[in-house]
């Protein structure tokens, strides 16, 4: 049986125990689906996909109807018909860069979208929130990327706010890996999803202010070992050299010809500098705000879910 800490409002479950809520939830995914959703470096399998993300899709489904039947009590309360209006459930995705939120992200919404209540999924990164290089260079922030500074907060509060206002088109601005920066006049449109998934580093921060995190329904905060963390950085560095730093158009185009050593010390300046202390000192000390924590191990193996049941 799940074991449960006294007095507190999580429940931490092992990957058996967590594998056995999944239920009768069938597999919508075939291996050749989940090879395309797999970020550069990640090992997940469909064992995986059926042992931790079938459950966690059961999970959210149910409480996707809790949260219509809640949104319902308070129009009832207020004299107000909803005319068969459905509220978009949001779920916020966070974690360090490179922990593979991504991965999850995408997963997540291939899975929530074979629900037939609820077919409608987007997927929302905050890098498109990032403040355009140039405003970053201004404000003195190109050594503080995925700082919560380095957003446009209120631009991500507002489109999340419109669309779970029901708007019927809301735009969110695209950033590239490949440029390092916003692309100028692209843009993403969403339109009412049943569900939006919004992934980025600082989702889970509070605020002195209503925040992003204060209009998620469900919050997902992927946890791993610092130095497991850092290690996958640097891994995946070294393989971008021959994949995306290859392409001349890559801000990191210059690293695509250094030798291993060289590659590695660059990447653990760039994580010791930048991504490592955001991790500690403004990612990590938000995981205790979401609704599930799940914990991969060295392999990159999920072998924990914590999940606040309060
Ligand atoms: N400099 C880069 N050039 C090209 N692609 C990159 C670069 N950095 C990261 N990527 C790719 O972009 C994807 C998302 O990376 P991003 O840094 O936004 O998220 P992350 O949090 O580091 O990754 P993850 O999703 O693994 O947690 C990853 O699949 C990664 O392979
Ligand atoms: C775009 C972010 C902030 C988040 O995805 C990140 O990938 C990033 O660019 N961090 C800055 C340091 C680095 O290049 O890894």
């Amino acid at each position: 049986m799940p074991r449960v800490r006294e007095r507190s409002p999580y429940v931490e479950l092992q990957r058996d125990q967590w594998r056995e809520l999944r239920r009768s939830t069938p597999l919508p995914l075939t291996a050749a689906e989940l090879a395309r959703l797999r970020g550069l470096g990640e090992q997940l399998d469909l064992t995986e996909v059926a042992e931790v993300y079938l459950p966690l899709s059961r999970l959210i489904n149910l409480q996707v109807a809790a949260r219509q039947r809640l949104y319902e009590a308070t129009t009832t309360f207020l004299g107000e018909d909803t005319h068969g209006t459905k509220v978009p459930f949001i779920i916020g995705i966070a974690g360090s860069v490179a922990v593979g939120k991504s991965t999850t992200a995408r997963i997540l919404r291939t899975l929530l979208a074979r629900w037939p209540d609820h077919p409608r999924v987007d997927l929302v990164t905050t890098d498109g929130f990032l403040h355009p290089r140039a405003e970053l260079v201004r404000r003195g922030l190109m050594h503080r990327k995925g700082f919560p500074e380095s957003y446009d907060r209120r631009a991500l509060l507002r489109f999340v706010t419109e669309v779970k206002s029901g708007a019927e088109e809301v735009r969110a601005p695209v950033y590239s890996h490949l440029a390092y920066d916003i692309l100028p006049g692209e843009e993403q449109v969403v339109r009412r999803p049943d569900i939006l998934i919004v992934e980025g580093l600082n989702v889970l921060q509070p605020g002195p202010r209503l925040t992003v995190s204060d209009l998620f329904d469900f919050s997902l905060y992927v946890d791993a070992h610092t130095a497991d963390i850092e290690r996958w950085y640097v891994e995946r560095f070294l393989k971008l050299r021959h994949t995306a730093f290859a392409d001349p158009a890559s801000h990191f185009h210059h690293f695509a010809s250094l030798p291993d050593d060289e590659a590695r010390a660059e990447a653990q300046h760039l994580w010791r500098t930048i991504n490592g202390p955001n991790l500690e000192e403004n990612i990590r000390p938000t995981r205790p705000r979401a609704t599930l924590v799940l914990r991969k191990d060295c392999d990159h193996s999920i072998n924990r879910v914590r999940l606040r049941k309060l």
